[in-house]
């Protein structure tokens, strides 16, 4: 099947990148203070200045080795520019952000109503402060008690990982359920530029798992790992009923995909998503954080022969070498461990998104220049590296990979 012509194709995790999907970072990081850190999922603020200058050193790697290079920021705007379009989007918005009491959301949408649709997208994102709305009238109670917090509407800080809140598979998406409330909203930019872009309305654009459904799935739990093969984590942030919701949904879909293996591992902050601890470099290499080797269990899932819309689930036995080999129908497969398996290198390199590469042909790969361990390691392995500066946009616990989002990618020939 011939997709190239598409508005969106990715059949692969390293097929040449051809359109990828950023968010440059803006003021929502200058809205996070030490007390909500938790809650907003950030370990410490970074200085903006420098991490958008790193943002832009991303997008000029991106750019020079030929990737078309769209921004959420743009699309977003671009799809709300019809009058009611955008009426709608900010009442879900409100919605959304939990804005309560009828005054709060009145003064707001009068505020909202001085900004273009690309202003809007920014303050939305940004969040509003308290203090840009020092007159709103109290209507009900929830208006009147003051509970000292210094947001009308919190940030929104994690956009810049535009890899989880929604996941190009095949010709669709999944416009994901995410497990935090502060990243659920960030799925409603992505709703609207799939509903009202001009560069994706005029196409028929499959939903495999969408965002109203009650149990989690985040995008750095998706990997593609060929035409057949779809890898998703079973992770502090995807269930797994989510998965076996969506299995269903891809492999009775007519697109190419036939199996799912889903890795579970262990459920805590350093490995969030599967990408945090395992990706793929190259047609037969993965970078792997070597801490997750012993704990994990791998299932295969399939469609059942003897029952229709039921899946056959089996636990793999066999060592990941050997599963990658039989399900990807490779001789030889070859795992790159994080800073050579050197359990204190490993651990801090993959703190600071070691094994979070972002392929963008086979066997070359964007990485953080802090990882240099692991860097050195994957040139040895043969692997083309693009290093991009990294002491801010790290502090967000995210690498290249978590930060883009890809749209287009060739096929990549025998897959
Ligand atoms: N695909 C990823 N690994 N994304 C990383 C996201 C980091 C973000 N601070 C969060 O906790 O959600």
């Amino acid at each position: 099947m011939d997709n190239s012509h598409r508005a969106l194709n990715v059949s692969s995790e390293i097929g040449k990148l051809k359109t990828v999907l950023l968010h440059r970072p803006g003021k929502e990081l200058e809205n996070l203070m030490p007390d909500y850190l938790d809650r907003l999922l950030f370990d410490d603020i970074p200085y903006l200045k420098i991490a958008q200058e790193e943002h832009d050193k991303f997008a000029k790697i991106l750019k020079e080795n030929g990737v078309e290079v769209v921004y959420l920021e743009e699309l977003a705007a671009e799809a709300i520019e019809d009058e009611s379009v955008r009426e709608r989007f900010v009442e879900e918005f409100l919605n959304e952000a939990n804005v309560l009491g009828e005054g709060k959301r009145r003064s707001l949408k009068e505020y909202f109503k001085q900004f273009n649709s690309r202003q809007l997208i920014d303050k939305v994102m940004q969040g509003v402060r308290k203090t840009e709305l020092p007159r709103y009238k109290p209507k009900t109670l929830t208006d009147m008690v003051d509970d000292n917090y210094p947001f009308l509407v919190d940030p929104m800080p994690n956009l810049y990982f535009t890899r989880d809140p929604f996941a190009t598979i095949g010709t669709g998406i999944t416009l994901n359920h995410m497990k935090t409330e502060t990243r659920n909203r960030e799925t409603i930019f992505a709703k609207y530029i799939f509903e009202n872009h001009p560069r994706f309305k005029g196409e028929y654009i499959p939903i495999w798992f969408n965002r109203d459904e009650k149990t989690s799935l985040e995008g750095g739990d998706e990997l593609i790992l060929n035409k057949k093969t779809i890898a998703i984590g079973i992770s502090e942030r995807t269930e797994a009923a989510s998965i076996e919701k969506f299995a269903k949904n891809i492999l009775n879909s007519g697109q190419t995909f036939e199996q799912i293996l889903a890795f579970d591992i262990p459920k805590k902050r350093a490995f969030m998503h599967l990408d945090t601890v395992f990706t793929m470099v190259d047609y037969d290499k993965f970078t792997i954080h070597p801490q997750i080797e012993g704990p994990l269990t791998v299932y295969s899932i399939t469609k059942s022969k003897e029952k229709e819309d039921e899946l056959k689930i089996v636990k793999e036995e066999a060592s990941l070498e050997d599963i990658l080999k039989k399900y990807l129908g490779l001789e030889k497969v070859t795992l790159i461990r994080c800073a050579n398996g050197n359990n204190i290198d490993a651990a801090r390199e993959q703190w600071n998104d070691g094994s979070n590469t972002l392929a963008i042909a086979p066997g070359e790969v964007i990485v953080y220049s802090r990882n240099y361990v692991t860097n050195k390691i994957l040139e040895e392995n043969g692997i083309k590296i693009h290093v991009m500066p990294s002491s801010e946009l790290s502090r967000g616990r995210g690498g290249p990979r978590c930060m883009s989002m890809p749209l287009i990618r060739e096929d990549i020939k025998n897959n």
